[in-house]
C-alpha cells in the first residue's frame, strides 16, 4: 500500500511516497507543488495528512469525512500557522486524488497519555472546561519515531524505556516519554508555548503580554505577529532562524541568541525530566537535533544535574548512540522520520 505523507510545518512542506508494507520511502520532496509529486506517482491508495492540531475531538488518526473537516475548522485559530495549511492541502489532494483514502494524523494523539497534572492549566474552571484549555502537546509524529527508532539502538522495547527527547527544528518541544508514552511535554495548548524556537518566542511571562496590550503597546494582531514569526533565534540574533548561519557567523548577537536557546531547551528538559522516575536516554531530533553537533552539545553538556554528560560525537552518518563508551545516560542523535509514522498510522487506520 504505497502512502502519500504531507506535512506541512511552519517553515516547509514535506512530501513522500511510503510503501507501508516494509516502510520503504519511493520518493521524497520539500515543495510546495504538490500537483507535480502526485502526478509523478504510479499508484496512491492513501494520503496520511499530518494535522498539528487535533482539539479536543480528534485523538488518533481518522478519515477526514464532512464531520471530521468540521473538527479541522474548529481547531483552526489553535494552530494557525499549521491548520489552515492542512485544510487548503485536504481540498487540493481530494481533487487531485479523488480515490485515495485521506486520513488526517494529529500530532497531538500521542500525548493522550498525558497524565491530568500534566495536563492541565492551573485556571478557573469556568474557563477550562468550557473552553477546553488544556495541554494538548505537538511532533506526536516525531516523538513516537523516537521512542521506536531509539528502543531498537539501545536494544530494549519501547513499553520499557524512559527517555527525555528534545525535537528541535522550525518548532522545538520536548517530551518525556515513560515506558514508551507521553507523561509530560513543553508545547501545550497552542505550538507557542516552551521551548525557544527559530522564529516563535516559546514561554515568556504572560503578565508581560497583558502589559504589553494593557498598556497599548501591541494590538493583538502586532503581538501574535511578533511572537510567531519575529521572535526566537531570529528575533534575538536578527541574523537568522537558522542554527548554521548562527553558528558560522561567530558574531556576539549570533553566540548569544545561541547561547539562550540552549539553555531554554535545556531548561525545559530539566522541567520534563521531573515526571520520569529514571531516564534511559536522552534522544535528539528534529533538523538543528540531527544537523547541529554544537546545540546537542552545550544542551548535553549543561544537564550535569540530571546525570547527562557531553563529549558528543559529532559525527551524523546514521541515528546513533552519540555518546561516549560508558556514559551513565546515552546519548542518541536520529533523523526525524515523521513520515514513516504518519505512514503506519494511516495505514491502521484504513485496515
Ligand atoms: N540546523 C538547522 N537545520 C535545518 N533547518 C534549520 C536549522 N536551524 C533552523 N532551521 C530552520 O528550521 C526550518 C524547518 O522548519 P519546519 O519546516 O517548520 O520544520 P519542522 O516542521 O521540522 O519544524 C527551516 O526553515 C530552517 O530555517
Ligand atoms: C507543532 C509544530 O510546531 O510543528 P512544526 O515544528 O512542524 O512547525
Ligand atoms: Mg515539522
Amino acid at each position: 500500500m504505497n502512502v502519500l505523507t504531507v506535512n506541512p510545518g511552519s517553515g516547509s512542506l514535506r512530501l513522500h511516497l511510503v510503501r507501508a508494507e516494509d516502510e520503504k520511502v519511493l520518493d521524497s520532496a520539500s515543495t510546495d507543488d504538490v500537483s507535480s509529486f502526485a502526478d509523478r506517482q504510479p499508484t496512491i491508495s492513501v494520503v496520511a495528512h499530518r494535522l498539528v492540531h487535533g482539539g479536543p475531538d480528534l485523538v488518533r488518526p481518522v478519515e477526514a469525512t464532512p464531520s471530521v473537516r468540521a473538527k479541522i475548522a474548529d481547531a483552526r485559530s489553535l494552530a494557525p500557522e499549521h491548520v489552515p495549511k492542512t485544510e487548503a492541502l485536504l481540498d487540493q489532494l481530494a481533487d487531485l486524488l479523488p480515490d485515495a483514502t485521506h486520513i488526517v494524523c494529529p500530532d497531538t494523539a500521542f500525548h493522550e497519555t498525558l497524565p491530568s497534572v500534566a495536563q492541565t492549566y492551573p485556571l478557573p474552571a469556568r474557563w477550562r472546561f468550557p473552553w477546553n484549555l488544556r495541554c494538548y502537546g505537538f511532533h506526536g509524529w516525531s516523538f513516537s519515531w523516537a521512542t521506536r527508532r531509539a528502543a531498537e539502538l539501545l536494544h530494549r522495547p519501547p513499553g520499557e524505556l524512559n527517555l527525555l527527547i528534545a525535537h528541535l527544528s522550525g518548532g522545538c518541544s520536548v517530551c518525556a516519554v515513560s515506558h514508551g508514552h507521553s507523561v509530560d511535554t513543553s508545547m501545550g495548548f497552542t505550538p507557542l508555548e516552551g521551548a525557544m524556537m527559530t522564529k516563535r518566542s516559546g514561554s515568556v511571562d504572560p503578565g508581560m503580554l497583558l502589559w504589553l496590550l494593557r498598556e497599548g503597546k501591541l494590538t493583538v494582531s502586532e503581538l501574535e505577529d511578533g511572537l510567531y514569526h519575529h521572535s526566537g533565534l531570529l528575533g534575538l540574533s536578527g541574523i537568522s532562524d537558522d542554527t548554521r548561519d548562527l553558528v558560522s557567523d561567530g558574531s556576539a548577537e549570533a553566540r548569544f541568541a545561541l547561547a539562550v536557546f540552549e539553555h531554554r531547551i535545556r531548561a525545559e528538559l530539566a522541567a520534563t525530566a521531573a515526571s520520569l522516575d529514571r531516564i534511559d536516554a536522552l534522544v535528539f531530533t528534529g533538523d538543528i537535533g540531527w544537523d547541529q553537533p554544537e546545540t546537542a552539545e552545550a544542551v548535553a553538556g549543561g544537564l550535569g544535574v540530571l546525570g547527562i554528560a557531553g563529549g558528543l560525537s559529532r559525527t551524523r552518518e546514521r541515528d546513533a548512540v552519540i555518546s561516549p563508551p560508558g556514559a551513565k545516560i546515552p546519548v542518541l542523535a536520529l533523523r526525524s522520520r515523521e513520515e514513516l509514522e504518519l505512514a503506519r498510522a494511516a495505514a491502521e487506520a484504513v485496515r
